[in-house]
């Protein structure tokens, strides 16, 4: 086996505008269905979804029949958590909560193997495809793609910081964690939010990296997209679930016998 190529981060680094989707269900069936459905990627959540490492591997074979490239979100900012990621085959993290350079600088160091960080080396895993790809371990952190989460007013203030750190593909927008943060709780859309959300994407690309974000209604990815956002989540997979569910029973109901 050749090494396995993050498609992602080649696209996210040519600057290429990369639509996805957040996966919450944690599904093998779902994942492999929504994986055929034409997205650029899809975000697998183990921070906020309920799913621990031995399910989430399935799902990601799963999720490798289609055409989405595979982002996982540890649960927390762990090099731990992140090296079990990295070991079931996962190339592109989400680091939650990242508030300091020096918090971008641990996520990125759990990512890389001595020299340049502190990855634990594994044997067969389905990282190495088992041992099949010859070089994995002189290769693997080429192919390793960063992008932390800014969630808080905290991490705002420093997002030039946290963006310059090497390492740092990508700069990812939180909008529910922020808002709460920011004093808004539950309201994304609160206009000082929005108004920072804006600005964030400049100041991102002002430090040389990629902005990202999650939307949950098309019109928000497509404001965000035209913010500059490039890794946008257009919305999660739960949320389509129960919003078609409900937009089916609310027309069938609506018509009496
Ligand atoms: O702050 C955010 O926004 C997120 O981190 C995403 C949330 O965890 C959630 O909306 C995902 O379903």
């Amino acid at each position: 086996m050749t090494m396995p190529q993050n498609r992602f981060k080649s696209r996210l680094l040519a600057g290429e505008l990369q639509w996805g989707l957040w996966s919450s269900l944690a599904s093998p069936v779902a994942a492999e269905a929504l994986s055929l459905t034409g997205f650029d990627w899809m975000l697998f959540d183990t921070e906020h979804s309920p799913v621990e490492i031995a399910a989430l591997q399935p799902i990601l074979q799963a999720a490798a029949t289609g055409t989405a490239s595979a982002v996982a979100r540890p649960a927390w900012n762990d090099k731990v958590l992140i090296k079990r990621l990295l070991d079931i085959g996962i190339q592109t993290l989400l680091v939650p909560f990242v508030e300091t350079a020096a918090e971008a600088e641990a996520a990125v160091r759990a990512t890389r193997y001595p020299p340049d960080g502190v990855r634990g080396v594994a044997g067969a895993t389905r990282a190495s495809r088992y041992g099949t790809v010859p070089n994995y371990l002189q290769e693997a952190n080429a192919e390793i793609c960063v992008l932390v989460q800014i969630e808080t007013a905290q991490a705002m203030a420093r997002l030039e910081e946290i963006a310059a750190v090497e390492g740092v593909d990508g700069v990812f927008i939180g909008p529910s964690d922020l808002s709460a943060s920011m004093g808004h709780l539950g309201n994304p859309g609160h206009p000082e939010v929005q108004e920072a959300i804006r600005a964030a994407a400049q100041r991102i690309i002002a430090a040389g990296k990629v902005p990202g974000i999650l939307a949950t209604r098309a019109e928000d990815a497509l404001r965000y997209r035209d913010w500059g956002y490039r890794f946008v989540a257009a919305g999660v997979d739960t949320g389509l679930l129960v919003g078609s569910a409900r937009a089916l029973l609310q027309t069938v109901s609506a018509r009496p016998l």
